[in-house]
């Protein structure tokens, strides 16, 4: 059975749908991740699978339990890294961790928790003292001392430095290879596309795609050819192609579903007359590219 099981899934304030008729199911030591712009419904959903908030309508089961009822049982098996967790400031932070750690049946090593976060230089540092980048390792070193089944991740590498950010990444990838389920929200489509199995895009409370990234940039026809307009040259002495020629300035771009035809035009083109096509670049659409695609047609 799956870890994680959403059917149907129904949460309004007042007019506000903040989460309508969501289904998803997370398979056992996937990284799953909520994408979605503001207000679009994620945290919603994330707290209703931890227990936090309550439901109006739908099923929701994790490790076999009911969120809404399964207590201090249920949160035993899970990890939750919040946006903004309130830690007692006057605790240090390996003080912190140990405190965590005592309220798992099964903890992990504190120490080894804080050593892999990268906080062992301010293991016996005051909470109040760190950085933001800092508390946020802190959040998932809480997150996961008592060695959740299922982890839940709010935004975990926001405020991380590039370093941090690559670091965090790399400690989610170790956690999946042990086997932890790990359902994570982000706003970084870079860390989604590095992270995640599969992805679902929530907007206004609605799901408007899942799949893994792989799957939802391949639904996308276009590729784009740019390239810098030889000296000399205007557009219209480009040959004929297939795509649609845009000009920024110096730089053209051809949004073409024949990019090997288009290619094969533009450089036969090129070489006839012995001129170099500079920065000449073939992109496949990222899974932003998709994302904005996905989010702007859901809002027409
Ligand atoms: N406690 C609340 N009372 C009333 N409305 C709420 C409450 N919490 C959330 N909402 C509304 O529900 C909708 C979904 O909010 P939610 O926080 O789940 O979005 P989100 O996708 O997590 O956004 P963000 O990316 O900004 O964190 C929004 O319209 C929000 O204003």
């Amino acid at each position: 059975m799956s870890p994680v099981i959403v059917e149907g899934l129904c949460k309004c304030y007042g007019a506000v749908k903040a989460v309508d008729d969501v289904s998803f199911t997370v398979a056992q030591g996937e990284v799953f991740a909520l994408l979605g712009p503001n207000g679009a419904g994620k945290t919603t959903t994330v707290e209703i699978l931890e227990g936090h908030r309550g439901r109006d309508g739908g099923q929701v089961s994790v490790l076999g339990f009911d969120p809404a009822t399964g207590g201090r049982a249920y949160r035993e098996h899970i990890g939750i890294v919040l946006q903004e967790a309130g830690f007692e400031d006057e605790f240090s932070v390996a003080e912190l961790v140990r405190l965590y750690a005592g309220f798992y049946p099964r903890p992990r090593d504190p120490y080894e928790v804080v050593e892999q976060v990268g906080l062992k230089d301010k293991r016996d540092a005051r909470v109040r003292t760190l950085s933001g980048g800092q508390r946020r390792r802190l959040d998932l070193a809480l997150g996961l001392v008592g060695r959740p089944e299922v982890l839940f991740l709010d935004e975990p590498t926001t405020g991380f430095d590039p370093a941090a950010r690559h670091h965090a990444w790399e400690l989610i990838d170790g956690l999946r290879a042990g086997g932890t389920t790990i359902l994570l929200t982000t706003h970084y489509m870079d860390e989604a596309q590095h992270l995640a199995d599969r992805v679902a895009v929530l907007r206004a409370g609605r799901l408007v795609a899942i799949g893994s990234p792989d799957t939802l940039v391949a639904g996308e026809p276009a590729s784009v050819l740019s390239f810098r307009l030889p000296d000399g040259t205007a557009v219209a002495d480009l040959p004929a192609l297939a795509g649609r020629v845009e000009a920024h300035g110096p730089v053209v771009s051809v949004e073409t579903t024949r990019p090997a035809g288009d290619m094969h035009a533009l450089t036969g083109w090129a070489l006839e007359r012995g001129i170099e096509l500079t920065a000449l670049t073939l992109t496949r659409p990222s899974l932003e590219d998709v994302y904005l695609d996905l989010v702007s047609e859901a809002a027409s």
